[in-house]
Parts: structure tokens; sequence; C-alpha cells
């Protein structure tokens, strides 16, 4: 199956100049939705994962599917304000602007091996934030997993130290 066929170019969103990568027909699709979760799977069968972090919004489509899938527990990062408990919060900037991240600073334990997941890998500035983040709570970024790598905006060069993967490049 080819997963690009299910990610379409939306051009000039959300701003001029920018040709947004959608994912919504590949979350309409309950084969290809599978199969890109079970191409992950392949990939992380064999390492000690003991969370999975997803990053809001679009990384909790498939970070969920892949906690349940590693039959461990799931962390949602998330804009700021929305998380009640106590917080650690990162900013970074994106391609279309600037933003803010928070983890509740209780949901990692001290060397907990995690998964960082989010839909697209673009400039790399909200998956370094999140490395951040759970570097912050104690954990260890094992793995940074991706459905898109946008290649022509260097995302993977800020996650120089990391373990990265996507499923599609462009
Ligand atoms: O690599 P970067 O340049 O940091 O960009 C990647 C981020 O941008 C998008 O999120 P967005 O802020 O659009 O939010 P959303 O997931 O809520 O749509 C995408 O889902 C990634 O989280
Ligand atoms: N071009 C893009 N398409 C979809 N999500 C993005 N996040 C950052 N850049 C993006």
């Amino acid at each position: 199956m080819d997963l690009q066929n299910y990610v379409r170019d939306i051009k000039d969103f959300p701003k001029e100049g920018v040709t947004y990568k959608d994912i919504t027909p590949l979350l309409l699709s309950p084969e290809a939705t599978n199969f890109a979760l079970q191409q992950f799977v392949v990939k992380l069968k064999d390492m000690r994962i003991d969370k999975v972090v997803g990053i809001e919004s679009r990384g909790f489509f498939f970070g969920t599917l892949l906690a349940k899938e590693l039959n461990v527990g799931f962390i949602p990062v998330r804009k700021p304000g929305k998380l009640p408990a106590e917080t650690h919060t990162e900013s970074y900037d994106l391609e279309y602007g600037k933003d803010t991240l928070e983890i509740h600073a209780d949901a990692i334990k001290k060397g907990e091996q995690i998964l960082l997941h989010d839909d697209v890998l673009a400039t790399g500035g909200t998956a370094k934030a999140t490395c951040n983040l759970i570097e912050r709570c104690g954990g260890e970024v094992v793995y940074c997993n991706f459905l898109v790598k946008l290649l022509f905006l260097n995302g993977g060069e800020k996650l120089n130290n990391y373990n990265v993967h996507s499923l599609i490049e462009y």
C-alpha cells in the first residue's frame, strides 16, 4: 500500500506559501490506518518502550493507537493552559508561527524509555521542545516516530541526537 496516496496537499494553508500535508484521508481509511500502525509496530517490537508521548493535536491520533498496540501508557503533550496539574513548559518556533507546549510534571518516572510520536516532522521545533519536556521529567527519548517527514525543512537536524523514523518523506 502506498501511504502517500492518503496524504493530500493543501496549498497556502494555514498561511500563504505553506503547503499543508493533510493526513485526514489516511484517518478516513481503516485499511490505511491499520497498515500505517503495523508499519510502525514492526520497527518498534524489539525495543523497550515504557510510555508513548503524543503531541497535540494530530499526534494524538496514532499516539494513542500506538500506546494501545504496545500495551503501554499514553501521555498527552498539550498547548498551554490545557493540562490541569503541575506542568513543565517549553516554547519554540514553528514553520508558520510560534508556540508553547506543556507536559504533566509527574507523567514520567525517572529512567523510563519514551517513544515520541507526531504526525508531521517539519522544522523540528515541536519535536525538539517535546524531547526537552520528556528529559526534564526524567525520561529518555528512545525513538521519535512520525507519519510524515518534510525533508526540505531539515527538521532531522534538530533531532541529531535521537533515533528518528517516518513512514512517508517529501
Ligand atoms: O516540525 P515543526 O515545524 O515544529 O512542525 C510540526 C508540528 O506542526 C503541526 O502541528 P500544529 O502546530 O499545526 O498543530 P495541530 O497538530 O494541533 O494541528 C504538526 O502536527 C506538528 O506538531
Ligand atoms: N507543511 C505542514 N503540513 C502539515 N503539518 C505541518 N506542520 C508544520 N508544517 C506542516
